[in-house]
């Protein structure tokens, strides 16, 4: 058998497209919506990943402020604009671009941010929401991951679902979001005793691990759908996820590459949640 791949580009630009019609409703309404996006320090990923969100909401019509600020800003400093930025009626959402420098404390800043602003669902309070099945802000990622998932077109309810990686930003939600469509869910860490083992029961494997290949093709049970959210820059450039791909979609029933799956759509769901800020300034929702 070979996978399906999971085409996340394309199922990112459908998604785009109708964030673009909301977008057009917002500007009929006199919303502009805008995305203040705070970047701290000179780290090259960080901002690649910062021009890619800000070109997206640009071409979809959503209002891109960058807000730079050198890698010696302190924790202070920056709650002083995350302050200006919860106060200012223009802004809809507030993205503090992660990693932050170690001076800064960014569970301080996190909390922070106005919930209503929240659009990473990083917030406790909206992770509290989650938690409880009355989401606002579903953390990008996740939500990605359950779009993909709904193309796969397998039925979560009773699914085993194995997520692989406990962040608070990744594995954490993405479990929850398991449980709320009725997925029998395991979290594994690095405390696992037995990874594979896990793996070979598991019909949904999402891996959050941040380790290269880890996932070895061949612990995947035969038509397990493979979602694969890590993204490991090797040094001639190239992404590389945390599973083993070419092992793994042959005996995987759908799978997500790398680039081109999870990482468009966590893009695009942030720009999901900048829309459904600004319908509520709105008054559309
Ligand atoms: N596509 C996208 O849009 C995004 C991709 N990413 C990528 O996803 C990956 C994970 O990100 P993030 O969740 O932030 O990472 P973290 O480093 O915060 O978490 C990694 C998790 O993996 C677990 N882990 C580490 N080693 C092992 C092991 N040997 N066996 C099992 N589990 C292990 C850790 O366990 P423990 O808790 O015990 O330490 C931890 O829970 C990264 O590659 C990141 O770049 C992240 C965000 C968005
Ligand atoms: N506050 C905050 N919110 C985030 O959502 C956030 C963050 N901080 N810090 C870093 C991680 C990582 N992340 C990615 C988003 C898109 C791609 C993406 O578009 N990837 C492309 C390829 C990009 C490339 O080739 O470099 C793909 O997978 O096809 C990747 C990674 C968001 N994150």
């Amino acid at each position: 058998m070979s996978a399906r791949r999971l085409d996340g580009k394309a199922r990112a630009a459908r998604l785009l497209g109708e964030v673009e019609q909301r977008v057009r409703a917002c500007i009929e309404r006199g919303v502009r919506p805008c995305l203040a996006v705070v970047l701290v320090g000179d780290d090259p990923a960080s901002q690649v990943y910062v021009r890619s969100k800000e070109k997206r909401a640009a071409e979809i019509g959503i209002e891109a402020r960058d807000h730079r600020l050198p890698a010696t800003t302190t924790t202070d400093e920056l709650l002083a604009l995350v302050a200006a930025l919860n106060a200012d009626r223009a802004v809809d959402g507030i993205l503090v671009q992660m990693p932050l420098p170690p001076q800064c404390d960014a569970q301080r800043i996190l909390l922070a941010v106005d919930p209503a602003k929240d659009v990473d669902g990083f917030h406790p309070d909206n992770l509290g929401r989650l938690m409880l099945g009355q989401p606002r802000f579903v953390a990008c990622t996740p939500q990605g991951c359950m779009l993909l998932l709904a193309d796969a077109g397998i039925a979560l309810a009773g699914a085993r679902a194995l997520v692989i990686g406990r962040s608070t930003i990744v594995g954490k939600p993405m479990a929850q979001l398991l449980v709320h469509a009725d997925a029998t869910v395991t979290v594994a860490h690095s405390r696992t005793r037995d990874l594979a083992a896990e793996v070979a029961q598991a019909d949904v494997v999402v891996a959050a691990i941040g380790r290269l290949e880890f996932v070895r093709g061949e612990w995947i049970k035969p038509g397990a759908v493979v979602i694969d959210v890590g993204m490991n820059r090797l040094a001639d450039g190239r992404l590389v996820g945390d599973v083993e791909f070419a092992a793994a979609e042959a005996r995987a029933s759908a799978i997500t590459p790398v680039p081109g799956g999870v990482g468009p759509m966590t893009i695009a769901c942030l720009l999901n949640n900048v829309v459904l800020a600004a319908e509520r300034r709105a008054g559309l929702s």
